[in-house]
């Protein structure tokens, strides 16, 4: 345990395959049944390549807004791509004390979801500068999808699965997005969220950020913070895992203090299931827990939801961002 307890979990067995990665699984096992989230350490990416993306965020926030709306949110239509500036996203129905480049998956027009207008689906905006911003992103892209598959593998491990259970049945084209947050310092008299109280929606999180801190979560015990390392990564559940594990591993609240000491730079990024995929309960009947909708956050209740991955996670950023609301349900 991390003194503020959340468990710390060595995933260099299941990246490197040196080591036991049965052991390693289960320890994962262990961590994302207390409490969802868990500090990974042996997780092998560079941490050169998270200071570049680092550099190139803190460059690019810094421009002049009218250079970043270039690549504003709106230009990236549906796909939910691009910026978008403090108080440009609400969580939980207000405004966070936040701004943002969005990313995922970058696909050209020509690909067939693109086409069918799909949301969420197209083109990255690369913003003209800092030139480093695209290559550092893409190469991190890649790293956090191989962590996630290695990740997963642990996941399956520990619920009694096949190694490649998730690749063959949920990720063979997972569902990516990436997004690079600025916190800006806000002063202590102004009250509010970085980002407010929420889960996240899919499989995984990966997490890096830098040493100022400010993300919370909500453990059994209460709320405890997450300690701002940079190298090392956290990694929380999602409600779609935890739906699929009826709530072994359980999609955790959590939200982001805003920063009161200086420019906070954090990456998300989330592996979660194919577009098309239907996301069903594990036979692991004998541990399911008890119906959550009363006490969850929003009110969704994950044991009965029906449909695909696409059409949960588009009715939950239409919520987030009421400007892709409109007709954002179908093609
Ligand atoms: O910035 C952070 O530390 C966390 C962000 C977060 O929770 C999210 O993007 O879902
Ligand atoms: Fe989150």
């Amino acid at each position: 345990m991390a003194p503020d307890g959340l468990p710390v979990v060595d995933v260099g067995p299941l990246v490197t395959g040196d080591g036991d990665p049965v052991a390693a699984a289960g320890a994962l096992d262990a961590a994302l049944s207390s409490d969802g989230f868990a500090v990974l350490v042996g997780h092998g990416v560079d941490p050169a390549l998270r200071d570049r993306v680092d550099a190139a965020a803190r460059a690019f926030f810094a421009l002049p807004e009218e250079e970043k709306a270039e690549v504003a949110m709106a230009r990236g239509g549906r796909a939910w791509r691009g910026w978008f500036p403090v108080g440009g996203e609400l969580t939980s129905g207000v405004p966070d004390h936040k701004e943002g480049l969005y990313l995922g998956t970058d696909l050209s027009a020509d690909h067939p979801r693109v086409r069918a207008g799909t949301p969420l689906h197209g083109a990255n905006l690369w913003p003209a500068s800092p030139a480093d911003l695209r290559p550092a992103v893409e190469a991190w892209m890649a790293a956090m999808a191989a962590l996630a598959e290695a990740v997963l593998g642990g996941v399956a491990v520990g619920l009694g699965l096949d190694r490649d259970w998730f690749a063959r049945h949920l990720t063979a084209e997972p569902t990516v997005l990436f997004r690079i947050f600025h916190y800006p310092p806000v002063p202590a008299s102004e009250a509010g969220w970085g980002v407010a109280e929420h889960t996240d929606y899919g499989l995984l999180t990966l997490l890096a950020q830098d040493h100022h801190g400010g993300l919370e979560v909500r453990t059994r015990g209460g709320w405890v913070d997450v300690p701002p390392d940079p190298d090392v990564l956290v990694l929380n559940v999602g409600d779609m895992l935890d739906r699929m594990t009826g709530g072994r591993h359980r999609s955790t609240p959590h939200r982001v203090r805003p920063s009161r000491t200086g420019d906070r730079i954090s990456l998300p990024y989330f592996h979660d299931p194919g577009w098309d995929a239907e996301v069903r309960p594990l036979p692991l009947a004998d541990d399911r827990a008890p119906d959550d909708a009363a006490s969850r956050w929003d009110g969704t209740s994950l044991r009965t939801l029906e449909g695909t991955y696409g059409e949960y996670l588009t009715a939950k950023v239409a919520k987030v961002f009421p400007a892709l609301a409109d007709g954002a349900g179908g093609p």
